[in-house]
């Protein structure tokens, strides 16, 4: 058996659409490992959308690894535990197709680089945002290309934390996507690759008070905000409380607040104004570091099948 834990990620980060992604402290678990023959696939907790058949979302990026190594077990066995809150924009999907790869790998051999696997995820995910940072973790700057994944990684440090605010209802990215306009006007792409820019060179560069400013966005929040009711709420009530910057993380309806020094501070009055504005009931609220690792193994136990 062979067990792999992959963390969640939030991706845009505001401006960054389709290009940004930070990877946090929030992980599933996949088992995997080689029996005699057919599939088998347990979850916990389970959830209706979670396919037990050759249509999981594991399994299927499992398959990405065997045709492209051309190695197929004889039979698979998938556990999977889930702490990443499935449908909340919080790379759910992403952790299965980084973290099923990455097992996948393991088990057929390790005959895939890191950049293969970071390709390979990437494509089946369709955006490189929340995949490569669920790979290799940390804040990344990435962009997809026909053959590979051209990307920097960040390592974030502990000081910064990612106030990660979820609600009780789910949106898919798939109908977060399709109701995006085709066509924008050229000012607002001016806005965000400025804004983009400055966020890259402001998080790197520790100039933490450019991050509200750098996480204004144009190209999907306007059109996303509009399936999330008290999105405007918790955005205002988060930099009320001194965060620097909030935004959708991915595609929604989870909403993210970067919040620096005094996180407990912060924890405390944005708890005591969801609670007065009676959004406590329908929003939970917690706190994240970064993940700097992604995707690692921490057991590896001999099946004794013998090939
Ligand atoms: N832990 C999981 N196991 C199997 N399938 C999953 C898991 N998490 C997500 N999925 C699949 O991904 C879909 C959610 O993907 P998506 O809408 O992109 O949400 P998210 O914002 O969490 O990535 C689910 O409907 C399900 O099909
Ligand atoms: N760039 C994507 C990110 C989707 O992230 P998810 O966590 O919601 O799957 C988008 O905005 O569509």
């Amino acid at each position: 058996m062979i067990s792999v834990k992959v963390p969640a990620s939030s991706a845009n980060l505001g401006a960054g659409f389709d290009c940004m992604g930070v990877a946090l402290k929030l992980y599933n678990i996949i088992e995997v490992e080689e029996i005699e023959k057919g599939l088998i696939i347990t979850s916990s907790p389970d959830d209706p959308s979670i396919a037990k058949d050759e249509n999981n979302l594991v399994f299927r990026a499992m398959k990405t690894v065997f045709d492209e190594v051309g190695w197929y077990p004889r039979g698979l066995r998938i556990n999977l535990i889930n702490e990443i809150p499935l449908t909340r924009g919080l790379g759910s999907s992403a952790a299965c197709i980084s973290g099923g790869i990455y097992a996948a790998n393991l088990l057929s051999g390790g005959k895939l680089s890191e950049e293969e696997m970071i390709y390979l995820a990437a494509k089946m995910e369709g955006h490189p945002d929340n995949s490569t940072p669920a790979m290799i973790g940390g804040l990344v700057f990435a962009v997809l290309e026909d053959k590979k994944v051209n990307y920097i990684k960040f390592v974030v440090p502990a000081r910064l934390k990612f106030a990660v605010f979820i609600p009780d209802f789910q949106l898919s990215t798939e109908y977060a996507r399709n109701i995006l306009p085709k066509y924008i006007e050229f000012k607002d792409a001016v806005f965000n690759i400025g804004r983009a820019t400055l966020f890259a060179s402001a998080i790197t560069t520790g100039n933490y008070e450019l991050l509200p400013a750098a996480t204004q966005d144009r190209l999907h929040q306007p059109y996303r905000k509009k399936l999330i009711p008290d999105f405007d709420k918790i955005v205002n009530l988060s930099i009320e409380a001194g965060a620097k910057g909030a935004f959708l993380s991915g595609a929604g309806p989870s909403i993210i607040a970067l919040v620096d020094e005094n996180y407990e501070v912060f924890e405390q009055n944005v708890k005591n104004a969801l609670a007065s504005m009676e959004l406590a009931a329908n929003w939970d609220l917690v706190i994240l570091e970064a993940d700097n690792s992604g995707a690692t193994v921490f057991s590896v136990q001999s099946t004794g099948l013998k090939r």
